[in-house]
């Protein structure tokens, strides 16, 4: 196994940056675990600016050390880890990048590799379950987000950030027994979103449930839900709070704390977990890197979990 640069030794802001210093993709033999990046913001409805987030979490990641304590896990001993850097795509063009994001992540995890990706804008979510289902058939689906993104069209275009968990419900690519969204809030263009929303078959915990359930009943009722299921994690950066995350492209107001969704995504523990991204951190909006900071944490417990799963 090779692991991170060690901090003892190199000191950790030196040198380019890798997710948690991890060894580039191409210099292993074969990665249980991968960290990608998609640059890709094309697909925003308000404030551009995500296709910066890969690098801005990379940098922010130099401090993540090598246990998770939480998991009680090391998850770079315990299986290989690497950054697979950043799939190039088309800033141009939405359909030709969705394209190459498919089949980039499909190559990517060709030899049983996971994918922990780093977005770009939630456009990407799509194009990456594309790729999980063809290996896995239709995945249970546990979105964090202030939004519902399951919107129709912007400006008459079906493929946006706001739109990719219609589309996926349309395609079949989910398990729509077990899709919920985590962290809603804020304004609706009409009742009907919710509506819309429920006949597609997502389950609704808002960000007031959380608020009002607590942590446990809220991750005991998700994963009742989930089971065994093959589980795929979308965390849109704006579920926090914009006191914790202001590095977004559409903030809202009464998020949840980075403890809060940390502590969920931990509670996922077991579960059956395939693949996960984290999108929409927008680093030209950001203070003091809070928002890659939590964004580079919430990626760690993912890999740890992933780490978990996958080893022996
Ligand atoms: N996926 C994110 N972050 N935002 C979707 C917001 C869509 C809208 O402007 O209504
Ligand atoms: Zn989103
Ligand atoms: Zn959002």
């Amino acid at each position: 196994m090779i692991g991170p640069v060690d901090s003892s030794q190199v000191p950790r802001y030196a040198g380019p940056a890798t997710f948690a210093r991890l060894p580039r993709l191409d210099q292993v033999a074969h990665a249980d675990v991968a960290v990608v990046g998609v640059p890709f913001d094309t697909g925003v409805s308000y404030r551009p600016g995500a296709r910066f987030a890969p690098s801005a979490v990379r940098e922010a990641s130099r401090l993540l050390r090598p246990y998770n304590p939480s998991l009680d896990v090391s998850p770079f001993e315990r299986v290989q880890v690497a950054d697979g850097g950043d799939i190039a795509v088309n800033p141009f063009h939405i359909g030709s990048a969705i394209e190459t994001i498919e089949q980039a992540a499909s190559d990517l995890q060709r030899e049983g590799t996971r994918l922990v990706t780093i977005g770009g804008d939630h456009t990407i979510a799509l194009p990456l379950l594309r790729a999980v289902s063809r290996i896995h058939g239709p995945v249970a689906l546990l979105h964090f987000d202030a939004h519902l993104d399951t919107w129709d069209t912007y400006f008459g275009e079906p493929y946006t950030h706001g739109t990719p968990f219609r589309r996926a419900v349309e395609e079949g690519i989910l398990d729509t027994e077990a899709i919920s969204h985590v962290g809603t809030r804020g304004p609706l263009y009409g009742k009907k979103d919710l509506e819309d929303d429920r006949r597609l078959g997502f389950g609704v915990v808002t960000s007031s449930d959380v608020m009002r359930r607590g942590v446990d009943e809220t991750v005991d009722a998700l994963r009742q839900r989930i089971g065994s299921r093959p589980l795929y994690v979308s965390i849109d950066i704006d579920v926090l709070d914009p006191a914790h995350a202001p590095g977004t492209g559409t903030p809202e107001a009464g998020g949840m704390t980075s403890r809060e969704l940390l502590e969920i995504v931990r509670g996922l523990r077991g579960l059956n977990l395939v693949g996960a991204d984290v999108v929409e951190v927008a680093p030209a909006y950001d203070h003091a890197d809070i928002t890659s900071v939590a964004a580079s944490h919430v990626a760690y417990d993912l890999v740890s979990l992933l780490a978990l799963k996958e080893g022996v």
